[in-house]
C-alpha cells in the first residue's frame, strides 16, 4: 500500500480530528472519564480488529490518544485514513469530541 503525504491525507473524508505525529497520524479524544475512555477503547478496538489495522491506543481518566501508522509500509496510508475516520466517527456517535494534544 502506497504512503500518503500530509496533504493527501488531509484530503480524506473525516479526518479532520487527526493531525502528523511522527510517521503516522494522531488523534486525542476528550472523554472526561476513564469510564467513558473504555467504551471508546472497546468500540476502537471492534474497528480495528474489523479492519485487521491496530492503532496504538493511551486510555488515561480524561482523555483517549490514539496514534495510527502502516507498520508494513513505514508511514500513513489509506488503511490509517480510512480507520482514523471511523473512529472519529465512533467517538463522536458516543458525544466524544476531540481536541488539540496537550
Ligand atoms: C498479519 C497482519 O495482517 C498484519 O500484521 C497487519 C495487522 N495490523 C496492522 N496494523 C497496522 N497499523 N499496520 C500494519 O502494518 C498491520 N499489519
Amino acid at each position: 500500500m502506497d504512503i500518503m503525504t500530509n496533504d493527501q491525507f488531509r484530503a480524506s473524508p473525516g479526518v479532520e480530528d487527526w493531525h502528523p505525529a511522527g510517521d503516522g497520524v494522531a488523534a486525542q479524544f476528550r472523554t472526561g472519564d476513564f469510564a467513558t475512555g473504555a467504551r471508546l477503547f472497546s468500540a476502537i478496538a471492534d474497528l480495528a480488529e474489523a479492519a485487521n489495522h491496530h492503532p496504538d491506543v493511551e486510555v488515561t481518566y480524561p482523555h483517549v490518544r490514539v496514534s495510527l501508522v502502516t507498520h508494513s509500509a513505514g508511514g500513513v496510508t489509506e488503511a490509517d485514513a480510512a480507520l482514523a475516520a471511523s473512529i472519529s466517527r465512533a467517538a463522536h456517535q458516543l458525544g466524544i469530541e476531540a481536541e488539540s494534544a496537550e
